[in-house]
Order: C-alpha cells, then structure tokens, then sequence
C-alpha cells in the first residue's frame, strides 16, 4: 500500500516485498531445470532420469526469488523522498492509515492521497473436514502455492484440488519431479476460460506424463488417518458417484481471495463486493475519491502485468496530468500458463468473439502443432495453435498457442494486433525459417 503526501511504501513482510514468490517464474525454472524428470525426448540421446534433490530445485527458486527482489529494493532505496515501511497497514480514518510494526511502535501516515495495492491469498476452501485437519498434527501435509514451493522432499502422492493456473502448473512440476499427481477439478475442462479444444489438448499433455486428471468432481470432505497407507483422504462426489482419494499431500488451488480483510476499509468508506475485491471505477478510483486500488486487490485479470499497467494508468493520471487516455478498459489482457510447452493467449476466445460480435462472419484456425516444421525439430509436437478471426475484415480477435514457446509466439500475433495487421499479412509475410514464427504462414489455411 502507498500513502503519498509523505510517500511511503508499504509492505506487509521483508520477504513479501515485490510480486517474485506470487509468479510463476519459479515454477517455470524449476520444469525446465535440470533436475526436471520429463525433458523433451531427442532421437539418438538416452533419457536419463537424474536423482531429485527438492533443497537444490529450491535453491535455484530462492536465488531468482532473492535477486530480483534485492533488484526491486535497490531501485526503491534511491527514489528520492520515498520511505518504505514494512508493516501491516490498516485504515483508522479516510486520511490516516495505521501500520503495525513488529518490534516497533505504530505509525500513523496523515497524507491526501492513498494507493492500495495489497494483493491476494490463497482461497481457502469451504470443505468439510479442513478446519479440523489443519489444527492436527498433519496440517503441514496442506499445501498452497506458496508453501508447496519450500518442501523438503517430493510428496509421494499429491492431491491437487484444483484444475486452474496454479493446479495445472504445480500439478505437471511436482508429476515430474517425482510425485504420483492427481488433478480434482470440479468443472467440465481444465482452464474453465479456454476454449474446450485447447483445454482438451492441455488434458492430453499432462495425463500423457502420467497425472490423472479427473473432471466434473466435487470434493466434499477431508480427513486423516494413521492406519492408511497416505494419511490425507479426498472424499468425492464424481456425478454422483462416491469416490475417496489417498494422498501424502493435498495442494489447495481452488483460487485466492483480497487482502482487504484487515485493512478496515469501513473506516474510509471504501465499498468492496461479497468477496472482498475493492469496488473502482476505469481509473482505479474507489467510492472514496482520494482512495485508488490497484492490482488483484480490486478483482480485475489477477496478472502482474496487469497490475503494472495499473500503474501506468494511476502514473498517466497524476504524473503526466492526462486524466481520460488509458483507463482499463478495453484493453489487452495477454497471459501465458507456465505448464511445458506453455499455453499463450490473447484476446478473445472462440465464446466470447460469437457472443461479443454475433452478426459477424466469425471463423477460426485450429492448426496442431505437429505442422509446425520447429516443433517437429525440437521434438515437441504437443499442443495447437488457434486463431479467431473476422472472416470479412481479416481482423485478428483472438489467438492461442499451446506448444513450445506458446507465450513468445502468442506475444508475436499480439504485436500484429496491436498494430492492426490482418490474418492475410501475417500469412504473407516472410518469415525466417525455421522458426516456430513461420507457422503463422500457415495457421490461416486452417481458416473454417
Ligand atoms: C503461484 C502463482 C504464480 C503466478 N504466476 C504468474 C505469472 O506467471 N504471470 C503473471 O502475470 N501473474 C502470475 N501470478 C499472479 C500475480 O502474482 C499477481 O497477479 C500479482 O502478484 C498481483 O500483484 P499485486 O501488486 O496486486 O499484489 P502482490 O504482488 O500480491 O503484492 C501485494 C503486496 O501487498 C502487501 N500487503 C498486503 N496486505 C498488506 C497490509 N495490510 N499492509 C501492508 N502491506 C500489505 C503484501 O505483503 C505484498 O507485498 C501468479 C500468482 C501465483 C499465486
Ligand atoms: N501463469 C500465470 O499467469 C498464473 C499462474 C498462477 C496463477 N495466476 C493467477 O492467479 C489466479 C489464481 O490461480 P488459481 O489456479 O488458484 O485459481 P483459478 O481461479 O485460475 O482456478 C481455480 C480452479 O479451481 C476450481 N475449483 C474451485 N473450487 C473447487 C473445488 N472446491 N473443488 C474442485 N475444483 C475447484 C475452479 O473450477 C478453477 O478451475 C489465476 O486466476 C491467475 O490469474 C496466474
């Protein structure tokens, strides 16, 4: 949170400080580390399958971790006239926040205008069962994303309760790092927002490294015991029929829930909606007009990319006095699900093109990975490309890529629509062979 009028920054713990232990960074440098299980296969090399050390993997993860937050710090410490507190803020009226200090006294911050900018948690699901396992003696056997990332040893057999971002991602890290994964996801598809086909595809990868994936199962309560074999049972309800899964470890991924519990935003007059997220408007105003909100504290795409345009628009506002150009609305929202090969995406999906233009001619490109000449050379053919286009203008509304790269290549086709470029120059263009680039000469003969 940052109060201005005196500017101060303030973070809740040392370790808090900057978004690098909430990214994906170190899950994606931990699949691709040495150590992973899976690399991609290479006609004429071996497959080794190298002895885990979990404390090396988390090693690696802390020294990413550490150097870009100790980058974060350094470039803080010399702002002129910027003071950073860590402490736990709260509201005592609509001009004055409170933080706590561990070993200190309080301070009081009088300032004019306030920024909150305190993120999420992991959600804790409403399970029965869970309130109880989590006072006994196997509560450390529950995990979330931030705990799973400083385990001692590999779980043996790990439930995930959770089929989004974080269960697809932690669920395929930790199968190849040595644990027996079962994904529960209470939907119809992994990835509820992507288009079935491509959750179909995403399914495909991680059942073909051997984690279960099952779908349409509602968890409906947990509990332990030292008589069997894995101390954590997942009962289930699976379209009606009971089923209970054995675990060493259970991974909670069912989604996160605002830092907005106890900063006692009453006290400023600050609305927020039934699950906490701080109500604002495209200018990140909140109904206190001094009070803006920015990042997943407000509800909006949970991305650190998006949280840093936040401050672009909050920086357009006071900084460079241009009060009405970049709002959030309408504008692009990239994200890239850090599973391997990576699931890259822009725009609008299939669903949401057909119901945002529905007397538009909409068409679209599903073009499988094995046509793609660099897949077949690197040796890693999983996935598609999908593309929703305006079958009369040409205009690009939406694109996918589930393959090697996925995110590179989806941010290559986001440049194009940035700059307005059709599907027909993107099919004409030359591009340098062979890169997975190059597939998008290709991708449009797939056009229905
Ligand atoms: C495991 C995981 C992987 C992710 N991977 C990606 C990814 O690859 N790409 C991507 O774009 N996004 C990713 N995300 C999402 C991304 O981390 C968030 O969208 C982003 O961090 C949000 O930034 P923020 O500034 O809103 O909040 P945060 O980064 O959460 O920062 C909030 C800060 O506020 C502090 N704070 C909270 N309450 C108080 C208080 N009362 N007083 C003082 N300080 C307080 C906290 O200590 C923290 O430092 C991932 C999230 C998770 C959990
Ligand atoms: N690579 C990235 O950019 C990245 C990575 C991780 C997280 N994130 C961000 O963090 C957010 C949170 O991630 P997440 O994976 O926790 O949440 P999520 O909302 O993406 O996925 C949660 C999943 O859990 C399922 N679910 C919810 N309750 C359930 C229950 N009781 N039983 C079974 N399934 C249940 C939902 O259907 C959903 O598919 C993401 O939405 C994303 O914005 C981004």
């Amino acid at each position: 949170m940052i109060a201005s009028g005196r500017v101060a920054h303030l973070a809740s713990r040392a370790q808090d400080f900057g978004v690098w232990q909430t990214s994906s960074m170190p899950v994606y440098a931990a699949l691709r580390s040495p150590v992973s299980e899976n690399p991609p296969s290479v006609a004429g090399a071996e497959a080794i399958v190298p002895k885990m050390d979990m404390s090396k993997v988390r090693e690696r993860k802390r020294d990413i971790v550490n150097s870009f937050r100790a980058g974060t710090e350094a470039r803080l410490a010399n702002v002129e006239g910027l003071e950073v507190i860590f402490g736990e803020a709260h509201f005592s009226s609509p001009n004055v926040v409170e933080v706590v200090i561990a070993g200190s006294e309080n301070v009081a911050l009088e300032a004019g205008t306030f920024f909150i900018n305190t993120g999420e948690r992991p959600a804790i699901p409403d399970l029965p069962g869970l309130d109880a396992v989590l006072q006994s003696k196997h509560k450390t056997l529950v995990l979330d994303s931030t705990r799973i990332q400083e385990l001692e040893d590999v779980p043996e057999k790990l439930i995930v309760l959770g089929g989004g971002y974080i269960g697809l991602e932690f669920g395929q890290l930790f199968q190849r790092l040595g644990s027996k994964v079962t994904i529960v996801q209470r939907g119809s598809q992994l990835l509820p927002r992507e288009d079935s086909e491509v959750s179909a595809a995403v399914k495909e990868i991680v059942e073909s490294e051997g984690v279960e994936v099952l779908l349409n199962t509602q968890a409906s309560g947990i509990r332990t015991s030292d008589q069997a074999i894995f101390p954590i049972t997942l009962d289930c309800n699976v379209q009606g029929t009971a089923i209970s899964l054995e675990g060493s470890h259970i991974l909670l991924a069912t989604g996160r829930t605002p830092n907005t519990n106890t900063l006692r935003l009453e006290k400023a007059g600050i609305v927020t909606n039934t699950k906490g997220h701080i109500q604002v408007n495209t200018t990140l105003q909140t109904s206190t007009p001094h009070i803006y909100a920015l990042g997943d504290c407000y509800g909006g795409p949970a991305f650190t990319h998006i949280s840093y345009d936040d401050f672009r628009i909050i920086r357009d506002h006071f900084i460079n006095n241009n009060t009405t150009a970049r709002t959030t609305e309408n504008r692009p929202v990239p994200y890239t699900v850090y599973m391997d090969p990576q699931l890259g995406h822009i725009g609008l999906h299939e669903s949401e093109a057909r119901e945002k233009f529905s007397s538009k001619k909409i068409q679209t490109a599903v073009m499988p990975m094995k046509y793609v000449a660099r897949a077949l050379e690197t040796d890693e053919t999983r996935g598609l490309m999908k593309a929703v286009v305006d079958g009369e203008s040409g205009e690009i509304l939406g694109f996918t890529c589930l393959g090697v790269e996925g995110g590179e290549v989806m941010s290559l086709v986001q440049v194009a629509m940035m700059g307005k470029l059709t599907y027909s120059d993107l099919q004409e263009a030359v591009f340098a062979h062979p890169t997975f680039a190059e597939s998008l000469n290709n991708l449009w003969g797939f056009l229905k």
